[in-house]
């Protein structure tokens, strides 16, 4: 095998490819779809400022990376308290030289590696005969069928084997990630349940790692950092976090306000509560209180004083785990997006005793993931050890009306921005219902608000719907709630109203285009013979009502309308106020929006 170009590029759902293409233009979807399956460049560490300052954190990363590092070195994040770590890639790699072993490895795997993790033995799938410990192997990942959560292959294949072929071997072309070293033989990768699979030696993607900061730092997207910087929480206030888990938001804001006041954390996973509870214990931060809850429910209501924690249906759950669930950036997985908490809530599982099960196999397969992650980062497991100090809180029923200084959405969404991510299975119906599920989130956020509050509002997708239209959601429903300027400002503007117009026209004109193809192409051909009746007339009218009938069709149908048909977009002042990071920057696809309540008008 020779050199190997990493040049994969997301296939959307059609509808989706075409409302995409509707918003944002046929040439940033394109641009769009490549750059989600590369991670960004730079890696975020933030420090954690009550214990590290981002100087010693700076020292310390430089300090592991001499010798084994010739890229741009590390730097302190002007505006916000982060070590950037640039990486570099993708990066030509030669698979020339390693005698034709390869392994194959899940996506999920894949896209760890993709962002400086090595593989682990779940993630193998299939692996060439005679791998032997030490072996370089050319490293493919394989994406899961249309359609599908099967890749096709069971784990424990040998490439080249009957199996093999009888399953019809993976498309992995445009999917090799790189050269590793085997840590272990192929009988052990498939005998043992974990451990270390393989080293990456000339990865397709090269980051630098940070070893042995464990409390002072976590690897957390930038985009996150601006979100909770931009809710400007004041020492000493009370803040809520609606949508916390696993608590990278959270930790934060309580960073930002010196460990003075409170800041309550809900999520509606009971599991996840724990998580938040672990990271701040790891992180030293004692002012949070992380509660089991439904944020739509959150709203005390004078009227059912035994108001019961009841789950809602949500959207259901998709496969959004972060990067993070393997080489530890953000902490742990499904940090970003997703709307989790529909199908491992308790209700779903039919009872406490069931989802707490559940929720306990979960927290200790996060837990053995936080330490692979630690263990990418090449830093010791991280020996908390004592779980059982970190009890839920049992949930209040809710909080009255105008509780809180300031108030985080970081909604549950499609994610469509996360990178690396090498497969989209987004419906356009499932688009439309994150957007709905997050108003219900706001509307609870709003009326939690004190007046004079602040509230946030982000998402880790690029998707409009899910962003400006509920920015405009807000701004027509609360008289009493404004867009107030951010800081700091590392993302572009929203998107407006004219740009919505702008691109509904284009979509119905592209229509009408292909309409006009079509018919010519459909026309009777001119011919010398007389005409002995008025046929070819007919058919002309025929085709022109037809062509009618298709324009209003397609205006009816211009997916844009479709997908934002209840509110529009933003004016162009507005979106100036709010942060649209767009993907194919150095930068996950996320959005940030900021308001404030008026004073006395409640
Ligand atoms: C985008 S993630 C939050 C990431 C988190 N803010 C951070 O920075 O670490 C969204 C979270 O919302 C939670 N969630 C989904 N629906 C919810 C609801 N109705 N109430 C509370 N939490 C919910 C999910 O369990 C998920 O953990």
């Amino acid at each position: 095998m020779t050199s190997r170009t990493y040049n994969p590029r997301i296939k959307w759902a059609d509808e989706v490819q075409q409302y995409l293409e509707e918003t944002l233009g046929e040439e940033q979807v394109a641009s769009i779809s490549t750059a989600l399956c590369t991670p960004p460049c730079c890696t975020c560490l933030r420090v954690n400022t009550l214990k590290a300052t981002p100087q010693e954190v700076l020292e310390a990363v430089t300090f592991q990376l001499k010798g084994s590092w010739n890229s741009s070195l590390p730097y302190i994040h002007t505006h916000l308290p982060a070590v950037i770590l640039p990486g570099v890639g993708p990066l030509a790699v030669d698979y020339s030289e390693i005698g034709g072993k390869e392994v194959v490895v899940s996506r999920k795997c894949g896209e760890a590696v993709l962002r400086g993790a090595p593989v682990y033995i779940p993630g193998v799938l299939a692996c060439s005969p005679g791998v032997e410990k030490g072996d370089l192997v050319a490293v493919a990942m394989v994406l899961e069928r249309p359609g599908s959560d099967w890749c096709g292959i069971t784990r424990g294949t040998i490439i080249g084997s009957e199996a093999w072929q009888r399953a019809g071997p993976p498309n992995c072309t445009g999917l090799y990630i790189g050269v590793g070293r085997s840590c272990v033989g192929r009988t052990e990768m498939f005998r043992l349940e974990q451990g270390l699979a393989i080293t990456m030696h000339s990865p397709v993607f090269r980051v630098p790692s940070a070893q042995g900061l464990e409390g002072k730092v976590m690897f957390q997207n930038l985009p996150s950092l601006v979100a909770a910087a931009a809710l400007a929480p004041r020492p000493g206030s009370r803040v809520l976090d609606m949508c916390a888990a696993p608590g990278g938001k959270t930790t934060m804001i309580a960073q930002l306000m010196g460990d003075k006041g409170e800041v309550v954390a809900l999520d509606r996973s009971h599991a996840k509560v724990q998580e938040i509870q672990s990271l701040a214990q790891e992180l030293g931060i004692t002012i949070i209180k992380a509660y089991k809850m439904d944020a739509t429910k959150a709203v005390l209501k004078q009227a059912s004083p035994h108001n019961q924690v009841i789950v809602t249906a949500a959207p259901a759950e998709r496969d959004h785990e972060d990067q993070p669930s393997v080489n530890g950036h953000e902490a742990t997985a499904g940090l970003e997006g997703g709307l989790e908490g529909g199908p491992d809530s308790d209700e779903k599982l039919g009872g406490l005793g069931h989802a707490r099960k559940e929720g306990s196999e979960k927290i200790l397969k996060r837990r053995k993931r936080k330490e692979a992650a630690s263990i990418a980062r090449g830093a010791s497991i991280p020996q908390r050890g004592d779980m059982e100090n970190v009890t839920s809180c049992s949930s209040p029923p809710g909080f009255p009306p105008c509780s809180f200084d300031h108030v985080l959405v970081d909604a549950p969404c499609s994610a469509l921005g996360l990178r690396p991510r090498l497969l989209q299975t987004a419906s356009l119906p499932y688009l439309k219902q994150c957007a709905v599920y997050q108003r219900r989130i706001l509307d609870a956020a709003v009326q939690l608000l004190k007046p004079g509050g602040t509230l946030v509002f982000s998402t880790c997708t690029f998707n409009p719907g899910e962003n400006e239209s509920n920015v405009r959601y807000v701004l027509d429903t609360y008289a009493d709630m404004h867009l107030e300027q951010q800081w700091p400002v590392l993302g572009g503007p929203g998107m407006t109203e004219e740009d919505r117009l702008r691109a509904a026209a284009a979509a119905i004109r592209k229509c009408d285009k292909e309409m006009e193809a079509s018919i010519q192409a459909r026309s009777p051909q001119p011919t010398d013979a007389p005409a002995m009746d008025d046929s070819a007339g007919n058919i002309n009218k025929t085709l022109q009502q037809q062509q009618q009938q298709q324009q209003h069709k397609s205006v009816g149908e211009s997916t844009v309308m479709v997908a934002t048909r209840d509110s529009g977009w933003l004016s162009s002042s507005e979106a100036k106020l709010v942060q649209r990071f767009d993907p194919r920057g150095d930068t996950i696809g996320f959005f940030v929006a900021k308001f404030r309540k008026k004073e006395g008008l409640l």
